[in-house]
């Protein structure tokens, strides 16, 4: 097993709040890792660490360290964009460009100075189970998709850069659930390619499709495993009690 992701000692504050303490995470190459845990406790920010998407925010203080391989993500000598180039992310709401299907995956190619011709759109809208449904639409606007679909159109837009991880922030909190089922089986097919790290509150979701589960409270990680332990043997009584709803 090779980690591919990884936070070590990771504390994030935001003024004086401290959201993040002593985290440590790996996920594993070409493996799917949830991030579970009740509202609150850290989950997208530490997510969100992972491409740098804190650096706006002037009273955010991060420390520890942050790897992508042996790549320290917050290396001064690392642009921000390579990050994003590899290591791509999916949000809670779809977001689409306001701009034609096609344009949306042409548009990231485009200014990362990739090709960016038909081929390379039909190939991510492929992988994204998305071509068929979209082949003879490609033209139209893409806020005319449904959710589900628009979803896959940004899972699209990110597979086309090739990236080698791509977070996921709950990525189907806002859909019914065929369309749910269809992203999962969508996200058991990408890891296979990417290392898929995903937050979710859905406790169902994280059995079906991760290998691996992180439970996290407070700002802390409280117990990791394999996700069928994680569920079927928690070892904290806390575990047990979010995993059985006693609390969330
Ligand atoms: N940019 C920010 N500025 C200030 N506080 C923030 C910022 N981002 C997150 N927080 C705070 O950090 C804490 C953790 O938030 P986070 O969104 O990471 O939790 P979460 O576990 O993902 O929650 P949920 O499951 O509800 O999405 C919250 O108290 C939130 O208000």
């Amino acid at each position: 097993m090779k980690t591919k992701l990884s936070a070590e000692n990771l504390n994030i504050s935001f003024a004086t709040k401290q959201v993040l303490k002593n985290v440590s995470v790996e996920f594993e190459e070409n493996k799917i890792t949830a991030l579970i845990g009740p509202s609150g406790c850290g989950k997208s920010t530490l997510l969100r660490s992972f491409n740098r998407m804190h650096d706006l925010v002037p009273y955010a203080k991060i420390q520890g360290s942050l790897k992508l391989e042996d790549m320290d993500i917050y290396s001064k000598n690392v642009p921000v964009t390579e990050i994003r180039k590899r290591i791509g992310m999916v949000f809670q709401k779809a977001n689409p460009f306001p701009k034609s299907i096609y344009d949306n995956i042409a548009y990231g190619l485009k200014i990362n100075n990739l090709p960016h011709d038909k081929s390379v759109i039909e190939k991510a809208l492929t992988e994204a189970f998305l071509w068929d449904e979209v082949k003879d639409d490609l033209k139209m606007p893409a806020h005319r998709l449904s959710g589900g679909q628009q979803q896959r159109l940004c899972i699209a837009r990110a597979v086309a850069l090739r990236p080698e991880v791509i977070l996921m922030d709950e990525p189907c909190s806002a859909l019914d659930p065929v369309s749910t089922i269809k992203i999962e089986e969508l996200i058991l097919h990408l890891k296979e390619k990417y290392t898929i790290a995903i937050v979710t509150h859905n406790m169902q979701q994280a059995q079906r499709i991760a290998d691996h589960t992180y439970f996290m409270y407070l700002g802390e990680v409280k117990e990791s495993g394999p996700t069928q332990d994680i569920f079927e043997n928690p070892k904290h009584e806390m575990t047990k009690n979010y995993i059985n709803g006693v609390f969330g």
